[in-house]
């Protein structure tokens, strides 16, 4: 017999230990990876999203787009009539981006680690919010420097599927099924290969409600 001595896990928190599925040369997905430490990641997104509220973005071609978005760290993806860019404040406010709460920089610095690609030190997260129905197209990760440094998303709140392409468009994407606390992780020669998100189902989270977000970790500048 086996004693139970710290009681059944909370009402639907996932207790799964991690596990790591390769994707492709260059791409991993680390499964339940962010699970360890997620009150203080929770924690932090709380600071950040009130500092820098989450905003819709217009894309150059003047749609707004269907996922929420804000960013922390040194640098934030932004995005306007006038294209897509790197800038060092939040034009809502002004201000600074909130900094990377230290939270954030270890979980992308130790998954990148995992993944194969030591030495990752992110100067950019950006934040999407994704309400049921919301999705992001096919797209390539190319508004960075150094196409060198890897590129690290962690999955929180309802479940999406994540789309993983090739180097080309029209090479077909693997359809990856992603839970909170899943980080996906790629680099090298998997590093401008498309990829994108499914609409998100409708659904509620047990710690965040209606709705996915996101966290993407990238090298900026
Ligand atoms: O939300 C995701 O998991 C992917 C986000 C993404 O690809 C991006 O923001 O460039
Ligand atoms: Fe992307």
């Amino acid at each position: 017999m086996t004693l139970d001595l710290f009681g059944p896990p909370a009402a639907g928190i996932d207790t799964t230990p991690p596990w790591r599925e390769d994707i492709a040369v260059g791409a991993v997905l680390l499964r339940r990876y962010a699970l360890d430490g997620m009150a203080d990641l929770l924690t932090a997104l709380a600071a950040v999203t009130a500092a820098a509220p989450f905003r819709h973005l217009a894309t150059p071609g003047g749609y707004d787009m269907s996922v929420a978005m804000t960013n922390c760290g040194a640098l934030g993806w932004v995005t306007d009539r006038h294209g897509y860019r790197y800038a060092p404040r939040d034009p809502a406010s002004g201000l600074p981006w909130p900094a990377m709460p230290p939270a954030f920089a270890r979980l992308a610095r130790e998954a990148a680690a995992a993944a194969g690609f030591a030495g990752f030190e992110p100067d950019a997260c950006l934040i999407n919010r994704y309400a049921p129905g919301a999705r992001m197209g096919l797209h390539q990760d190319k508004n960075e420097r150094d196409m060198g440094q890897p590129i690290v998303t962690v999955s929180l709140g309802l479940p999406a599927t994540f789309l993983f392409g090739g180097p080309r468009r029209e090479d077909r994407a693997q359809r990856l099924p992603v839970t909170h606390g899943d980080v996906v992780a790629w680099g090298g020669p998997a590093r401008l290969y498309f990829h994108g998100v499914l609409p998100v189902k409708d659904g509620h989270h047990p710690q965040l409600g209606p709705q996915r977000i996101s966290l993407t970790f990238r090298k900026a500048g």
